[in-house]
């Protein structure tokens, strides 16, 4: 397989969370060209189980990929860029899924001992694609004794591997906030409750939050992403709506960020004259890498002679921390060279990593788990 091909060609065709229609159409079409004698595949919405029986097995051996993108107006400049206006691989997961179809078919051609399920999962980005696998019939059919995945990074040089023992990525939850008030002419300002004056000073004081409610020795983000609202420059609007995340690396925190998000929405009714609902919308749980099943993978690249580091938590998310609070098995990054940050609209990762990623999931996985 052309590893920078198969990549370029899904870097052309992202889609966003329970929309993957194309790419599910497009991994389907290579997994056919592999070999198919120990191949079983099942549909699941728009991702996908596939399944390779192993020569004499004890158990399942899980890979979980992401297939879904963002939101983002590519400016990458590439000859492959996106051919679908406002969306992107900017969050490399064209890259998880080159590296999965990679080490597919590897295993298709020389199946291991035991079974190995690849796992392509929609929604990573949100709304959440995990959970609902996991309760599918399909997922419990196949459920692995052992799971892994991988998400690129540009933090690290190209083609390294990243990870460590405990939080790897952080809890996180959506935040949904909608102000209602009264709309008007601009010119009357005192007969309406103008919902942008007051989104604006709720997102201004919630900034107090991290700094002041959460210890300094703990950590936390509140970030607000999007803010919309109103309908034409001379009317006041009744309505705005403030979008963001919340990240934690523990359940406590994130449970007195919410309560202080509540006071200051509160307290937005009452000084503004509005009313407002909150929505928390997708909740990940964190990434948590148990050093018994984590430490023999950093053995296995240490004897490799593969380029890796202990690295520090990271407050992304990744829905991927279900599968991990239920099954043993771990997650690390992969080094993607030096670019513009994940999410960014002129993300452009390295490509002589994908290779690497082959080798490491692939090598780790016929070493035996
Ligand atoms: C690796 C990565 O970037 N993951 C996403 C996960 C999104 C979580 C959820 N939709 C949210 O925004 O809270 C991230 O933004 O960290």
């Amino acid at each position: 397989m052309d590893y920078i091909a198969v990549r370029r060609a899904l870097h052309k065709i992202p889609e966003v969370g329970f929309e993957e229609v194309e790419t599910q159409a497009f991994l389907l079409e290579q997994i056919k060209k592999m070999p198919q004698e120990h191949l079983q595949i099942k549909k699941w919405r728009t991702g996908l189980f596939v399944k390779v029986s192993g020569t004499a097995p004890s158990k399942t051996v899980g890979f979980r990929t992401d297939i879904d993108a963002l939101p983002v107006q590519e400016k990458t400049g590439y000859s492959f860029a996106s051919k679908h206006d406002g969306k992107m691989h900017a969050c490399g997961h064209d890259f998880h899924m080159t590296v999965a179809l990679g080490v597919l078919e590897k295993v298709a051609s020389h199946p291991i001992k035991d079974n190995v399920v690849f796992i392509f999962q929609p929604a990573e980005e949100g709304p959440g694609g995990a959970i609902p696998m996991m309760e599918s019939s399909e997922f419990k059919e196949w459920k692995p004794d052992f799971v892994y995945a991988l998400h690129v990074s540009p933090e690290f040089p190209a083609g390294t591997v990243a990870t460590k023992e405990g939080i790897l990525f952080a809890n996180t939850s959506e935040l949904f906030i909608d102000f209602t008030g009264k709309g008007g002419h601009a010119a009357y300002p005192h007969l309406t409750y103008d919902t942008i004056v007051a989104a604006c000073s709720f997102v201004t004081g919630i900034q107090s939050i991290v700094a002041r409610r959460v210890s300094p020795l703990n950590s936390a983000v509140l970030t607000i992403g999007k803010m919309s609202g109103g309908t034409k420059q001379n009317i006041i609007a009744e309505h705005a709506r403030v979008e963001g995340t919340i990240r934690t690396l523990d359940q406590k925190t994130m449970a007195l960020i919410k309560e202080d998000i509540e006071r200051h929405v509160q307290a937005t009714e009452i000084a503004y004259h509005c009313t407002a609902t909150i929505d928390y919308g997708a909740n990940y749980y964190q990434v948590y890498n148990k050093r018994e099943y984590v430490d023999p993978f950093i053995d296995f690249c240490k004897a490799q002679a593969y380029p890796y580091v202990i690295c520090g938590d990271a407050m992304t998310g990744e829905d991927f921390g279900y599968f991990l609070k239920d099954i043993p098995g771990f997650m690390f990054w992969l080094g993607v060279g030096n670019t513009s940050g994940l999410h960014s609209a002129d993300f452009k990762p390295d490509e002589s990593a994908l290779a690497q990623g082959v080798r490491v999931v692939s090598g780790y996985l016929m070493k035996g788990l």
